[in-house]
């Protein structure tokens, strides 16, 4: 066990690519924890696909030993924590394993969205924070004007801030002393009965579910049997230690101390994160109150290209609940696609994650339907109804209204481009709440807005009117009443429900067109006309048509240079690969994601 007083505790938080994994990369470097041969660009990030997309997902916590200046020797904990909006979540998790922070701010970009967003859930959970500003490495790092924006937003103390540039490695000495100094050490009780706190979990294939956790106070030992707190489920621990980051043997581990345990435990449920492990003939008197459920917020279907290939994607999709709990599939049905699965994601960011892994690690091919957010159908009969699916939702003349999830919007943005985002916003459906000037050149504006409206395609367009400049923070607040309505897509006279969305009223005619059009240019001639109609209810809204086929496309190659006919053929294969043949008709997989598009 070691001495609280030789322990910190702490995790980086940052606005997403103001360089929290980098730094995280040259901390575990300047102590020796990694070989600089060793070094892999960004070594936290587990996954290939985190680190070609730069984003972290899974946080990660690495127990580091450092001599500091003062000749002691120390034990580091860093966890990482994820920096992009939908994955806020597991940034709260993560806080509650530390003491102290380090807030990373980009001395060339200034206090961004998330800076403020996650500052503020460090100070909610009484952690200390460290400013650290970083890139001044980049002509264009102005740190004394960053420091008063922090000073000024934040509120934080930045006389003290280290400036630093974790690509060289610049400044890294500083921070590690000033985790040392600055940090306070865990005040756990050695003698009460085992609290420890879950902040991760996760299925590995060997080892059943994994369990990171934070003893809070008492001991926890190899062999002894452990009772989580909100499912009075008991297991015996069969492996404990700390990552360092390999994976590394212990047999106690003590207040303050982060690890990782093996238990036996067969479903990640059974290990949720927020919750308390404790000793069940001496259980504590004080389990943590847990964390709120994390619950999807978009859904969109998932089917296979080919229907034989459904058992696969269900075995693919269950493998990847294993390790995250905020995935959600069931299956279902359309008529248009067959048998296949409604999958739920915290935001679209999300979901084309767990897509693309479904592709890449599976191998599956997919057919994906547009993402949808969930309503809550009230009807006549005083039910109220979730629907994730717009071809579910109830006939209208049994609903009394449709309410829509809505979210608490910050937009920062420098001056010259607040008219365009007040512009996107309002044509968002959005209202605004606020408008801060944070200095003479930047802005803080607040809205409340509909989620759906900025499902589709909002994080593009404001970094299209605003050059990449804003950046944004937002939280689901309520379920609000709308006047919405479902648009349908007939394809000659049939209704195709993969294609239906749920719309506001006003601008229904204007998205059926849009739609229509978009469609006609997606549909791939065949040998008939198709009649591409949008519909509200009964009425038809729109109409287009694709001409018939006139000629076979290798028709004219016979008999002439025989590799360009199977070229010819080779690409036909790979364009049928993602379409679905309904009725006569094949539909691409663009079709379905044709509502997302706005060129
Ligand atoms: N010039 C310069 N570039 C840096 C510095 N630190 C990080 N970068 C670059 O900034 C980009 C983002 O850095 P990351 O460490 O991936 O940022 P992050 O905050 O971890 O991003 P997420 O993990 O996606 O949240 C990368 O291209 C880094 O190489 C620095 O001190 N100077």
């Amino acid at each position: 066990m070691i001495d609280q007083q030789r322990i910190r505790n702490f995790c980086i938080i940052a606005h997403i690519d103001h360089g929290k994994s980098t730094l995280a990369d040259r901390i575990l470097q300047a102590t020796g924890l990694v070989d600089d041969r060793l070094m892999k660009e960004q070594y936290l990030d587990r996954l290939d696909l985190e680190r070609e997309r730069g984003i972290t997902i899974k946080a990660q916590s690495v127990r580091i030993p450092y001599k500091a200046k003062d000749g002691r020797d120390y034990v580091l904990n860093l966890i990482d924590t994820p920096g992009h909006v939908d994955f806020s979540y597991e940034v709260s998790r993560s806080l509650v394993a530390c003491e102290g922070a380090l807030l990373v701010v980009d001395a060339s970009q200034g206090v961004e969205a998330q800076s403020l967003a996650n500052a503020y859930l460090a100070l909610e959970n009484n952690l200390e924070i460290i400013p650290v500003l970083n890139k001044i490495d980049l002509p264009s790092a102005e740190p004394e004007r960053i420091k008063a924006e922090i000073e000024e937003i934040i509120g934080l103390d930045c006389k003290d801030a280290l400036l630093i540039s974790a690509k060289t490695g610049q400044g890294v000495p500083e921070v590690l002393e000033r985790i040392i100094t600055d940090l306070p050490p865990p005040m756990g009780d050695t003698k009460a009965p085992l609290k420890a706190l879950i902040f991760d979990s996760w299925y590995d294939t060997y080892l059943g579910v994994v369990v990171l956790f934070r003893v809070v106070d008492g001991r926890i030992k190899l062999g002894q049997d452990i009772l989580l707190h909100s499912t009075k489920a008991r297991f015996e621990v069969t492996k404990l230690g700390v990552f360092s980051p390999d994976p590394i043997a212990l047999n106690e581990l003590g207040p303050g101390e982060v690890g990782f345990l093996c238990a036996g435990i067969k479903i990640l449920t059974d290990a949720r994160v927020g919750d308390t492990i404790t000793d069940p003939d001496n259980p504590t008197l004080s389990p943590a109150p847990g964390f709120k459920k994390i619950t999807a917020m978009v859904f969109c279907g998932m089917y296979p290209v080919e229907p034989n290939e459904y058992g696969t994607l269900k075995h693919s999709l269950e493998k990847l609940q294993l390790n995250d709990a905020a995935f959600t599939f069931e299956p279902e049905t359309s008529h248009a696609l067959g048998f296949g699965f409604r999958c739920g994601f915290l935001g679209l960011l999300h979901m084309e994650i767990i897509q693309e892994r479904l592709e890449r690690e599976f191998q599956a091919r997919l057919l994906v339907t547009a993402p949808s957010v969930i309503y809550q159908v009230r009807t006549l009969e005083g039910e109220t109804l979730p629907v994730d699916n717009p071809s579910k939702l109830p006939p209208l003349n049994k609903i009394e209204h449709i309410a829509e999830p809505y979210v608490h919007m910050e937009v920062h943005v420098p001056n010259e481009y607040l008219g365009a985002v007040l512009a996107l916003c309002e044509e968002c459906r959005g209202t605004q709440k606020d408008l801060r000037f944070l200095s003479s050149t930047r802005v803080i504006v607040t809205y409340e807005l509909p989620f759906a409206e900025i499902v589709y395609d909002f994080f593009d367009r404001l970094k299209s009117v605003t050059r990449g400049y804003a950046s944004l923070d937002y939280e689901f607040i309520d379920f609000r009443p709308s006047e919405l309505v479902k648009l349908d897509i007939l394809i000659n006279s049939e209704t195709v429900d993969a294609l239906s969305i749920i719309v506001h009223k006003d601008k229904a005619y204007a998205q059926g067109r849009e739609l229509a059009s978009r469609l006609r240019s997606v549909i791939p001639r065949q040998l008939f006309e198709v009649v591409i109609q949008a519909a509200i209810g009964q009425r038809i809204i729109a109409k287009e048509r694709v001409a018939p086929m006139r000629k076979n496309v290798t028709a004219k190659c016979y008999g002439g240079d025989i590799t360009r006919k199977r070229k010819l053929l080779e690409k036909q294969k790979e364009g049928k690969r993602r379409m679905k043949r309904m009725g006569n008709i094949d539909i691409p997989q663009e079709a379905f994601l044709a509502v997302l598009r706005k060129d």
